[in-house]
């Protein structure tokens, strides 16, 4: 059934999912915070700074009224980077009710805080729409799903009924979603996997090779589901898409903002000129602070992330922490089961 959804945020990653949910037969209205780019997508049927080349069905009304599009709304889907959640919920939860249903796509943890975009919600909601939350994550460049290309994602969700409704808006033979109930796991892996992908970009930039991306994609995988998991986790959901899956596509792909801010780190630029370079949202820059903070708090040991922190915070020269990562006293593989699942080993 047809329904009226509200896409805010017309960056790139709102923009693709609004022509996914439009091309579904869907009631789109895409909220932009910039009346020149609003002018150029009713005009031309393009957003040429932040999805060129892909069409914008003229169906998609564009437009910057947010609370009288969240007003009609069944659907609202957050598009938008992090650290514009909190402020974003605030303007529109007096529009909010348990009839409607609110997707969040944004992958990051808040700075200062360090909660996840579902507490974040929470916490400015007072706790009663909590059942109509879902987070939309997974490995998934706009640039991709905006010309079609295969795509498979998880819809995750307290009850499993919304959970669906959102799966089954967005499904179509290009768009795949699947259903989870591990809602702390797919934002850990979502938020923390922008962090492992700037390092990755970082090697990549300092001419290191193959060898150095895969060990820091599948050990920043370890320490993701070390977090994740004594945040509440099921391990499970980091074998998964928004585990695994959003690691090798972000670590990866050249479109990913966070690798290529990575890269340039890498390269010899300095942090706020990569950041600046990518002109849009490099997640992984605030979730590293709030991440490293989380580690220290949970009394995780979390060596990647703890490295990302000093390059990007204090000034420590990239090749002296993959050197200080690589000379670190030696480990099991996994260390953390060795115990109690080899105990004579
Ligand atoms: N770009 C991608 O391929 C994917 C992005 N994401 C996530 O989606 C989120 C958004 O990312 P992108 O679209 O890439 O960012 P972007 O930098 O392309 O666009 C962000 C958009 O949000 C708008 N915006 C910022 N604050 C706003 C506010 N207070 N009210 C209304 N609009 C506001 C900006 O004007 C901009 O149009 C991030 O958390 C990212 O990690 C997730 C999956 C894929
Ligand atoms: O989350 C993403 C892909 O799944 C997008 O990653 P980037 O923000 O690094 O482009």
């Amino acid at each position: 059934m047809p329904e009226q959804i509200a896409v805010i945020g017309a960056g790139s990653w709102g923009t693709a999912l609004a022509v996914v949910l439009a091309k579904n037969g869907h009631t789109v209205e895409l909220i932009s915070n910039n009346p020149e780019q609003i002018e150029e997508i009713r005009e031309t049927g393009e957003n040429s700074a932040y999805l060129p080349g892909v069409k914008v069905p003229s169906g998609i009304y564009v437009h910057g009224d947010m609370e009288e599009s969240v007003k009609k709304a069944g659907i609202v889907l957050l598009g938008i980077p992090s650290h514009a959640v909190r402020e974003v919920v605030r303007q529109i939860k007096p529009y909010l009710n348990r009839d409607k249903i609110v997707v969040n796509a944004a992958k990051g943890l808040e700075e200062n805080t360090m909660l996840r975009m579902s507490q974040v919600f929470e916490q400015e909601t007072g706790g009663t729409l909590q059942d109509n939350f879902v987070v939309l994550t997974g490995p998934s460049h706009a640039e991709e799903v905006g010309r079609e290309m295969p795509t498979a994602i998880v819809a995750a969700g307290r009850k499993r009924m919304i959970a669906e409704k959102v799966q089954d808006i967005f499904m179509s033979p290009n768009f795949r979603v699947y259903t989870n109930p591990d809602i702390v796991g797919v934002e850990i892996g979502g938020a923390l996997k922008n962090v492992i992908a700037i390092c990755t970009g970082v090697a990549e930039g300092l001419g290191l090779g193959d060898n150095s991306k895969a060990a820091l994609i599948t050990r920043g995988l370890a320490e993701i589901a070390r977090l994740g998991v004594k945040l509440g986790a099921n391990p499970l959901t980091f074998a998964g898409l928004t585990g695994i899956g959003d690691l090798i596509v972000t670590c990866t792909s050249p479109h990913s903002r966070n690798r290529k801010a990575g890269l340039a780190i890498g390269r010899g630029k300095s942090v706020p000129e990569a950041i600046a370079s990518v002109k849009m949202v490099v997640e992984g820059f605030r979730t590293t602070r709030a991440a490293w903070q989380l580690a220290r708090e949970q009394g995780v040991v979390m060596p990647i992330t703890e490295k990302a922190y000093e390059v990007l915070y204090e000034g420590r020269n990239p090749r002296e922490a993959v050197y200080e990562l690589m000379t670190r006293e030696k480990k099991h593989e996994i260390e953390d089961v060795i115990s109690s699942t080899y105990p004579d080993w």
